[in-house]
């Protein structure tokens, strides 16, 4: 019978019998709601419960954060034996003969960045490459929506991901490249060459008139930033005093995602400068305005660069003492005689810092000349692309023959010697894999593999699509939640720099909150896709609550795995294989980057929920992975790593440390820790720890 037909009781009836289908159904939804909150609580009080069950907390103030020593972890805390005062910083013994130890100069967190005011600077400046990085990445989604843009370029899907996969692979191909020539110009150099690149690219960007233009404009830029992207944190690793490395190397964070935040904002602005429904016939301002900005950061940092000091460690390396002496001393704030000598005379931190610096030299030169590759090489002719030929460690001589304790400045010979082979090149990179570098490798190229896939970029690429999946549909909604996703990572920095050199919580702690955190966000968002598919209008609310887990997940993400991804890389390794080792890691992160951003779609298209919970296994792993195999790196110099590292499992560490000894006994570095020690030891000078 048609409505039309039925009598008013009969159509009364039907409204009320509907009315009631309607409450059961809501009441139905609010008791699934109840049941997922339950489940999320209960997922993460159980993910906290089974990581720190069996782990003894040192402070119980900060349980939680509390990195700390477990049975079944290879990853143990340095005792704290000794500490003394050395004019306004300190000087930590670790073991009782004096062999282990650490220094800080002054204060960690804000008040050491203040303390530090030329290395900041310095790190800040550097960090710009980073800008660059990030405001490539934020760009290009506005950018591919513009009318006018799409006009010129009508892109198939296809050439879209091909314009995003475009800046990935050039900056994965920069980055190798970078890494097998980092150490035969200097560091400052080597950001000169790439800025240059970067500047073609964004040149050939802002004025594309053609579809081929666009694309050599995207690779090249890609090759620079990606070139930079390794070598900002290189730089400052190399220049920062211990006790701040870890909130130093985390600004090329804050500029990777204030490069996002401004390269969205930007083509947010613009995008409609060349009228909403353009024909693409005006001078395509609303695209290519955003594009041309970057030239900007390019050239300052291209110029700025040479007023900055160069890598003290790396003119070491090269025998230029007398230099890296005069670079050190900028940067920590003290001055030299007319002798060259640090003033005041006498044992201080610097002279510490100096010979360390030496020692390293030394050890890395001596590998090579002991090793049966490279034994008829005069001392001379060492060169610091040599240096990481030598893979034989097994060859090292305990007699140390003095006459490589100084390393000579390069000649013309080196610069000959320097053009090293495919194959010596092929078997330096091979060393990375090798016992003894692999627990440091395993570092650098696991936290960018995990940095990836916690599915960050999964949220910026394809924000506007997700949201979709949580029942937002309308445009302007969805790009600003996209566009907030950067302002969260970038506010999630700022607690990051604060703690990150704190010992107690530390790179370690941040990674085992960051995970913990990211696991039980995107697990809630894979539960919620999972449970009101089909419903986002009827409970508008569910939709909202996916967007709070979104922006949980960007907070954790952005206290943790993303600043520390750029941090430990470029300090786990020694120098001799610092710039391979942090161009390996960094490649991890393009590449995964890559196929992150391919992968996406595919699996968003087979199921929101899988991708949602695949991003969470991963996070969960990373605990497992940070729990295992990354020390704790806070305050510890580069040049003391081969300790931390020395004894994880490749059993090389104690050999590492006799050669280390010795000459560190040669070269002065013991006698002046012990001038150290009684200069300012004693009663008033020094405070004891448990
Ligand atoms: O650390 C950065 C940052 O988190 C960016 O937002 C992201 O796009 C990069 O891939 C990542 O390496």
């Amino acid at each position: 019978m048609s409505g039309s037909l039925r009598s008013d009781p009969e159509r009364a009836r039907e409204s009320v019998i509907r009315h009631q289908f309607d409450q059961s159904q809501s009441q139905r939804q609010i008791n699934r709601r109840c049941l997922l909150i339950l489940t999320t609580i209960i997922l993460v009080v159980e993910s906290i419960r089974v990581d720190y069950g069996s782990y003894a907390p040192l402070t119980p103030s900060s349980p939680l954060l509390t990195p700390s020593r477990s049975s079944s972890s290879p990853i143990t805390k340095r005792a704290h034996i000794e500490t003394i005062h050395v004019n306004g910083g300190t000087l930590t013994f670790h073991s009782t003969d004096h062999t282990s130890y650490s220094y800080a100069y002054g204060p960690s967190g804000v008040k050491g960045l203040l303390f530090n005011k030329y290395a900041l600077g310095c790190a800040l400046f550097a960090s710009l490459g980073g800008l660059e990085f990030g405001y490539d990445q934020g760009v290009i989604a506005n950018i591919l929506v513009m009318s006018d843009f799409m006009a010129r370029f009508p892109l198939t899907p296809f050439q879209k991901g091909a314009m995003t996969a475009c800046l990935e692979l050039g900056a994965l191909a920069g980055v190798l490249f970078t890494g097998t020539t980092a150490d035969r110009h200097s560091r400052r150099r080597s950001i000169v060459s790439a800025c240059i690149i970067f500047l073609i690219g964004s040149i050939f960007q802002t004025l594309s008139s053609t579809l081929t233009h666009l694309f050599i404009g995207r690779l090249l830029g890609g090759i620079g930033v990606g070139a930079l992207s390794m070598l900002a944190p290189l730089y400052i690793s190399e220049i920062s005093p211990p006790e701040i490395r870890g909130s130093l190397l985390s600004l090329e964070q804050l500029s990777i995602v204030t490069g996002v935040v401004v390269g969205f904002w930007l083509g947010y602005w613009t995008r409609n400068l060349d009228g909403s429904q353009s024909t693409g016939e005006g001078m395509g301002l609303s695209w290519r305005i955003p594009l041309g900005v970057q030239i900007i950061p390019g050239l300052v940092l291209m110029f700025g660069i040479w007023v900055m000091p160069p890598s003290p460690r790396l003119l070491v390396l090269q025998g230029k003492h007398k230099e890296a002496k005069e670079a050190l001393a900028k940067l920590r704030g003290r001055k030299l005689d007319e002798d060259g000598e640090f003033v005041p005379s006498g044992p201080g931190l610097e002279k510490l810092e100096m010979l360390e610096m030496r020692v390293e030299a030394v050890i890395i030169h001596r590998l090579i000349l002991d090793s049966p590759s490279t034994s008829r090489v005069p001392s001379q002719n060492l060169s610091s692309s040599a240096i990481s030929i030598n893979s034989n460690r097994s060859s090292i001589n305990p007699n140390l023959n003095t006459s490589i304790i100084s390393v000579q400045p390069r000649t013309e010979d080196d610069l000959k010697d320097r053009k090293s082979t495919w194959w010596k090149e092929w078997q330096a990179w091979k060393k990375l894999v090798d016992v003894r570098y692999w627990p440091r490798t395993r570092v650098g190229v696991g936290i960018m593999f995990f940095q990836q896939w916690s599915g960050i970029n999964a949220l910026l690429y394809y924000a506007p699509t997700l949201l979709t999946s949580l029942g937002f549909s309308s445009t302007s909604s969805t790009l600003l939640i996209a566009g907030g996703i950067g302002i969260t990572q970038l506010l999630a920095v700022f607690p990051a720099i604060l703690v990150i050199d704190d010992e107690r919580i530390g790179r370690r702690g941040l990674l085992r909150f960051g995970s913990i955190i990211t696991f039980s966000a995107m697990l809630t968002l894979g539960f919620i896709v999972w449970l009101f598919d089909g419903l986002w209008d009827t409970v508008r609310s569910a939709g909202w609550v996916g967007v709070a887990a979104i922006y949980v997940f960007t907070f954790a993400y952005g206290m943790s795995f993303g600043p520390i991804g750029w941090v430990l890389p470029s300090e786990v390794f020694p120098l001799s294989m610092r710039s391979r080792g942090v161009a390996l890691s960094t490649a991890s992160n393009w590449a995964n980057n890559f196929l992150v951003g391919l992968l996406t779609p595919i699996l968003f298209s087979l199921s929101p929920t899988l991708t949602f919970t695949l991003f969470a296994l991963s996070s969960l792993l990373a605990l497992y992975w940070v729990t295992m195999y990354v020390p704790e790196t806070a305050n510890v110099a580069l040049e003391e790593m081969d300790g931390l590292f020395g004894d994880m499992g490749c059993g090389v560490g104690r050999e590492d440390a006799r050669v280390r000894v010795e000459v560190s006994e040669k070269l002065g570095l013991t006698k002046l820790i012990e001038d150290i020690a009684k200069e300012y030891g004693g009663e008033e000078g020094s405070a004891l720890h448990g």
